[in-house]
């Protein structure tokens, strides 16, 4: 079945010193417009080369990625991006940060169209007092915000998220995904988040993609997650399946945790087999 956005047969291979490295094969999943699906897996199996492959900023060497019936060819305006640090113009203020992607995709709007523009959606993440503040002198919850603010105020078709919450306190995590969750809710844009926390893929996602471990890393499992929206956390927090859900997830983890284990030291006795010395071929 076609979707809003399609990822057909995606694959990446890096040319490294030793050959060729199949990090991502056969990645296949298609989205509803307005889905949240969240990409989990462990750390190094390939979520960010997903993820930037579909924003146009890594180059993809099989399959595509498909957006609102046009394929990808680079990025682009049509998909927001939002990393774990926002890195913004720290001498710029609040509004000249967001305001630098809105002038280049707007060019044709009146300046105060623009700034009206770039005020409601700081507004939205509760900057509306900060506007004229450097970014500087901005907390990293509130740089967040305004990076949040960025990606949204340029009207994406979709947003892609690199653990966007990773690197803020869990009252500020809380506060931003229930923000996040807010504006989606109204601008009904299709999100792909990468997340290392079981809890907020349960809490934000309509889908959790499981991702199996590298080389070759592809679609392990999806689960549909079923709580109702607007999502309120003690509601879903109270849900009678939620616990079932998050064994689920962490169930999955640990089998490729096992996987993993097991690959490693496959890896380390035909090595061993070889005669070569592991500490050696690290260092050469
Ligand atoms: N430019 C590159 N050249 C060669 N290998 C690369 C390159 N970029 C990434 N890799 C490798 O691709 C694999 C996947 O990396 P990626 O950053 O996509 O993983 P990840 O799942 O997002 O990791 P994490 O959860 O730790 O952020 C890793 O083994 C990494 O070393």
């Amino acid at each position: 079945m076609a979707g809003y956005v399609e990822m057909f047969r995606l694959g990446k291979t890096y040319d490294t010193l030793s050959g060729p490295a199949v990090i991502v094969e056969d990645f296949n999943l298609n989205m509803k417009q307005g889905e949240y699906a969240s990409l989990l897996g462990h750390s190094g199996c390939g979520k960010s080369t997903v993820l930037m492959m579909v924003a146009g900023l890594c180059e993809i060497t099989d399959g595509g990625v498909v957006v609102a019936n046009h394929e990808i060819d680079g990025p682009g305006p049509d998909r927001g991006i939002v990393f774990q640090s926002p890195c913004l113009m720290p001498w710029m203020t609040a509004m000249e940060n967001v305001l630098l992607g809105v002038d280049q995709v707007y060019p044709h709007v009146t300046k105060k169209q623009r700034h009206d523009l770039s005020a409601y959606y700081l507004s939205l993440v509760g900057l509306g007092n900060q506007l004229r503040t450097r970014a500087s002198d901005l907390s990293q919850g509130m740089q967040q915000r305004v990076g949040i603010a960025r990606a949204f105020a340029l009207k994406p078709k979709m947003l892609l998220l690199d653990e966007p919450f990773g690197m803020l306190d869990s009252l500020t995590r809380m506060e931003l995904q229930e923000i996040l969750l807010e504006i989606l809710m109204r601008d009904k844009v299709t999100t792909m988040m990468i997340t290392h926390d079981v809890d907020e893929a349960l809490f934000m996602s309509d889908r959790v993609v499981m991702m199996t471990n590298g080389p070759c890393a592809t679609v392990g499992a999806i689960f549909d997650i079923p709580f109702n929206r607007p999502r309120v956390r003690t509601e879903v927090l109270e849900h009678p399946e939620y616990y079932d859900y998050r064994e689920k997830l962490l169930c999955f983890l640990a089998d490729q945790d096992h996987k993993k284990l097991k690959q490693d030291v496959a890896q380390h006795e035909a090595k061993k087999a070889e005669g070569i010395n592991e500490e050696d071929s690290v260092c050469a």
